[in-house]
């Protein structure tokens, strides 16, 4: 009976419930004020909903960014439902301390885990502690290192030109256009990818009924996500987190998309290494043959396998085709840089190695074009963390406390809470100038002040830095180029004239705006160059 009336609650049934157990909450335990005192709160928080609805509210990024240019590189916040006060942590060294230097004393925070949980099972980014993530890390990375990838390119670059032909035949004869939603273009061409280089599993160019049940299963779960109950899940859940043990519709719909790959073709991969003779023998680098070689040898069991094979068909594509999709959408309204960039690719030779494309030298335009793509549109925006024990934040730039002293060290307690702001980080006025506007030359000139810049990928926060940085930027970054430039060839992208908005549900989502119920969509004008 419980079971049947949880699952009839959604988040915003319970709301005023919840708003009385979070009033005497409140009155009963003194939840914020104090500890963070020195650290600068921009004014009028909503006494119910703190500065999360003002967050929520705007753009994804556009609060933190507008508060961290006005106080510098850290901030404080009052969540919903009088949750204790977050920080806003943008300034390098701090981040340095919480990414690289003490990242095991840094969790994900309990809106992040148990999400991650449901949407891609307990794989690497959801694995806690030194000894676990340190072994989960090195029996996937050679996977992804820069020897497995030089093998893997000869099938980017074929995904790449059969995604390409396969739009161009979907283009009217005779100088026609069409108007597709990149982000179901780019989505599909990465999962093709991800499938081959990864699994030895054909997607069929996201034809496949396995492709297809797995992007709308994840398009459905956004869907959702970017609703306002979407909102209010993660204010609930971060404020009371045993919701998260509930099975309520918004946390069981979040593990669709898991169950689907699960009982699909990651069931399919399990059978197919079953019937092989002898998976423990197995010499290849790809990660489906590293992963069934631990499983045989009785180094993982098989609910780790299938996790991990989860984790990286999401992982693997829907970032890196996010970006790609902005991309398109960018240089639809930016003729002059898709005109440069083409220019240059079409000058190339052939196909460039991965040693050539992934430096600057060969294709500096590709480069510049791919450094900016992902500084402005950063697939995670935000990183969310929590203390696990009391520690300093040392600063590299001070900052001047509410009664007015300088600080160059920020103590915090067990059990705060941290917004990495990503996509503010990458986006800061102080750092780059006039970082709205999209310009690859930024990545020619001498940038203003190097010590502000995040120690993270092309000093950019995008792949986040340190032991849990991305394990598979590299791969993301050589697909990236890959697809762009194997597209900018004969493939021409114009603007719509559509107005984007955009949400973060579990990654950055842009939506039309005025179609937001839609779900995530950039529409692009596609021809024939
Ligand atoms: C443009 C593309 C990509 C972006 C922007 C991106 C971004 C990130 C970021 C910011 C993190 C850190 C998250 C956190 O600590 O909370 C991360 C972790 C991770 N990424 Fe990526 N990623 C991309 C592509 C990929 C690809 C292609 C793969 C796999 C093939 C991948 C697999 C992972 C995994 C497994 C982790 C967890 C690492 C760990 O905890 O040790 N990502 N990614």
């Amino acid at each position: 009976m419980f079971t049947q009336l949880a699952s009839d609650l959604d988040p915003q049934s319970i709301l005023v419930s919840v708003g009385l157990i979070s009033l005497v909450y409140a009155l009963l335990k003194v939840t914020r004020g104090g500890f963070l005192a020195d650290a600068p709160m921009p004014p009028q928080p909503s006494w119910l909903w703190g500065h999360d609805r003002e967050v929520y509210e705007n753009d994804v990024g556009v609060s933190y960014t507008k508060w961290l240019n006005q106080y510098g590189y850290i901030a404080k916040i009052r969540g919903a439902f009088f949750h204790p006060e977050i920080l806003l942590v943008a300034d390098t060294k701090a981040c340095t301390h919480i990414l690289q230097t003490h990242i095991y004393d840094y969790y994900h925070s309990v809106v992040v885990r148990p999400r991650i949980e449901r949407l891609l099972g307990r794989s690497l980014g959801w694995v806690e502690g030194a000894s676990e993530h340190k072994r989960m890390r090195a029996l996937v990375a050679p996977a992804l290192s820069p020897e497995s990838i030089r093998a893997m390119a000869p099938q980017i670059y074929a995904a790449a030109e059969d995604a390409r032909n396969q739009a161009e035949q979907e283009i009217p004869a005779g100088g026609g256009y069409q108007v597709v939603n990149a982000m179901d273009l780019t989505g599909k061409t990465t999962l093709d990818i991800t499938g081959r280089v990864a699994f030895d599993h054909d997607f069929q160019l996201g034809q496949s009924n396995d492709a297809q049940t797995i992007l709308q299963a994840w398009r459905r779960m956004v869907n959702i996500g970017m609703q306002w109950k979407g909102f209010m899940a993660i204010v609930l859940l971060r404020r009371f987190p045993w919701l998260n043990h509930l099975p309520i519709k918004s946390n069981r719909g979040q593990s669709v998309v898991k169950v689907t790959i699960q009982q699909g073709v990651a069931k399919e991969l399990v059978v197919r290494s079953q019937q092989m003779e002898d998976p423990a023998s197995l010499k290849s680098k790809d990660l489906m043959s590293i992963l069934l070689k631990a499983n045989a040898q009785g180094k993982i069991d098989q609910q780790e396998l299938m996790d991990h094979i989860t984790m990286f068909l999401m992982a693997g594509h829907e970032t890196t085709g996010q970006t790609l999709a902005y991309t398109l959408w960018e240089l639809g309204k930016r003729p002059d840089i898709q005109a440069k960039l083409r220019e240059e690719v079409q000058a190339y030779p052939g196909n460039p190695t991965y040693d050539e494309i992934v430096g600057s030298t060969a294709l500096p335009y590709l480069d510049a074009v791919t450094k900016e793509a992902l500084r402005m549109f950063p697939a995670l925006p935000y990183m969310e963390r929590v203390a696990t024990r009391d520690d300093v934040l040392p600063l590299q730039t001070p900052i001047a406390t509410p009664d007015g002293r300088t600080i160059t060290a920020l103590p915090i307690k067990k059990g705060q809470i941290i917004v990495l702001p990503i996509i503010a980080i990458n986006r800061l006025d102080a750092t780059w100038g006039d970082p709205m506007n999209f310009r690859p030359e930024r990545w020619f000139e001498q940038h203003p002040s190097p010590e502000l810049l995040p120690h993270g990928w092309g000093n950019t926060l995008t792949f986040s830095e340190g032991p849990r940085n991305c394990v598979g930027y590299r791969l993301g970054i050589f697909q990236f180029k890959v697809v762009l430039m194997t597209f900018m060839r004969t493939l021409k992208f114009e603007d719509t004239g559509a107005k984007l908005g955009h949400v973060m549900c579990s990654s950055l989502q842009p939506y039309v705006i005025g179609q937001r119920d839609q779900g995530p969509n950039i529409p692009v004008r596609i021809s024939v160059h």
